[in-house]
Order: C-alpha cells, then sequence, then structure tokens
C-alpha cells in the first residue's frame, strides 16, 4: 500500500439550475484543503465571475491549441460553447494529496472515469426537486438571456438521462439538507481503506502490540 495519500477527484454534474455551482462553491468553503478544478471555456464571463477563479476565459483558438497539446484531462462542447480542465493543475493538487472539486456536464465525467485517474473518481450528480423548479431556479439566478434559458432546458434532459452512472445521486431540495448529504459522501469516501495512508503501517503495530501480550 502506498504510504502517501493520493487526492480525489470528486465531480458535481446535474442539469444547468439545478445547483452545482452554489454546491461547489459550499463545498469549497467547508474544507479549504479541496481544490477547485478551474476550467477553460470559451463562453463570455458573467457578472461576477472573474477570469482564473470561476474560470479561465479563452478564445476557441487558445482553447484548439490546449486540446491539441494535450493539456486537457477532459473537455467538451456544451450548450454552444467549448469547456475544459487542464490536466497540469489536477495532478499536481492529487499528487500532493489534495482532493480536488470539478463542476463537469456528463461527458467530461464519463472521460475522467476512463482517465488514468479513474481509481481516484468519485461521482455525484444533482438533480432538481421538478423541472418547473429549474427553470424558476435559471430564471431566478438572472444571468442568462431568455434564449439561453430556453436553450439549457432544452437540453436538460440529456444531462438528466446519464444520471446512472454516477456513485450518488442527490435530490437538491433543501439547499442545506442537500449540502449536509454531499459532506456526508465526500467525509465517506476518505474513510475508504485505500484513501487512508499508513493504515498497514498502523495494522503492523497493532500486530506486533498483540504478539508482546503472549
Ligand atoms: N466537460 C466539461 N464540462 C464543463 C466544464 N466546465 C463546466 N462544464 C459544464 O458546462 C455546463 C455549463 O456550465 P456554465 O456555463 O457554467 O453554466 P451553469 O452550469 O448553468 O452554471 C455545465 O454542465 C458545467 O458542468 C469542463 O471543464 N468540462
Ligand atoms: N436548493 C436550492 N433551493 C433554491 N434555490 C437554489 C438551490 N440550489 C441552488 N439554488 C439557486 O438556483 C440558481 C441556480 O443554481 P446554480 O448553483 O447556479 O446552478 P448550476 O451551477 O447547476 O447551473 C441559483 O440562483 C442558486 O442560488
Amino acid at each position: 500500500m502506498n504510504s502517501t495519500r493520493r487526492g480525489l477527484l470528486i465531480i458535481l454534474s446535474s442539469p444547468s439550475g439545478a445547483g452545482k455551482t452554489t454546491l461547489a462553491r459550499k463545498l469549497m468553503d467547508w474544507d479549504e484543503t479541496l481544490s477547485f478544478s478551474v476550467s477553460a471555456t470559451t463562453r463570455k464571463p458573467r457578472p461576477g465571475e472573474e477570469d482564473g477563479v470561476h474560470y479561465h476565459f479563452v478564445s476557441e483558438a487558445a482553447f484548439k491549441k490546449m486540446v491539441a497539446d494535450g493539456a486537457m484531462l477532459e473537455h467538451a462542447h456544451v450548450f454552444g460553447n467549448f469547456y475544459g480542465s487542464p490536466m497540469a493543475p489536477v495532478k499536481e493538487a492529487i499528487d500532493a494529496g489534495r482532493d480536488v472539486l470539478f463542476d463537469v456536464d456528463w461527458q467530461g465525467a464519463e472521460q475522467i472515469k476512463h482517465s488514468a485517474l479513474r481509481d481516484h473518481v468519485l461521482s455525484v450528480f444533482v438533480l432538481p426537486p421538478s423541472i418547473t423548479e429549474l427553470r424558476r431556479r435559471l430564471v431566478s439566478r438572472g444571468q442568462d438571456a431568455a434564449d439561453v434559458i430556453q436553450k439549457r432546458m432544452q437540453k436538460s434532459w440529456d444531462e438528466i438521462s446519464h444520471w446512472h452512472g454516477y456513485d450518488y445521486v442527490l435530490v437538491n431540495d433543501d439547499l442545506d439538507v442537500t449540502f449536509e448529504k454531499l459532506k456526508t459522501i465526500v467525509i465517506a469516501e476518505r474513510l475508504r481503506q485505500a484513501q487512508q495512508p499508513g493504515l498497514f503501517d498502523f495494522i503492523r503495530g497493532l500486530q506486533s502490540e498483540f504478539e508482546d501480550l503472549e
């Protein structure tokens, strides 16, 4: 068993508006050791979104170059824009034992689950309590024009139809309740045998203590 812990790749996916960004931000506030995978995107920034913090806002040419250079762990075309997760910061974080949080669509989740890092993936799908509420949240977020909201609503079933490929599924009705469940999932995953460095050494210590008793 390896004595240093390799970080988890924690994936959150959902149809647009179900609440994954909100949950991701709460998770980052809860655990400052978590590292957020800042995606590159060709989408325009929304008010309040900072380059390098929420996304790396890049041109299509720059995005395609990153893909051609093999610098992306995964990438996809979503709602008419390109999105991708740069590999280098992810590798750096997990090699240092830090868990990395991803906000990616189902295509990104699939690619990560089939990558060389697949043994370290924890995937969580977030559902809205209803499609009516999904629309209400997209409208009340107040970030997208009516035609963009329409496009996202139309694509929501595509995203939802991939729910079964995830380790966990959460219905995000009450935000606080959902967040508690998400924290519970992360805490439990970190307690898996494979996530506990030094467990073998600890048990060997118990064994020699036990043998000394005889
Ligand atoms: N595959 C992939 N999807 C991403 C990435 N970053 C964001 N997305 C997904 O792209 C979709 C649109 O994201 P965004 O424009 O921020 O809208 P929002 O989900 O409505 O807040 C969502 O499903 C995100 O999870 C990425 O790096 N890779
Ligand atoms: N459980 C919830 N109950 C009510 N509103 C929510 C809940 N979760 C998120 N929201 C709100 O819904 C909107 C969409 O959430 P957001 O996190 O941006 O979704 P996503 O990242 O999945 O597109 C935001 O205005 C957010 O504050």
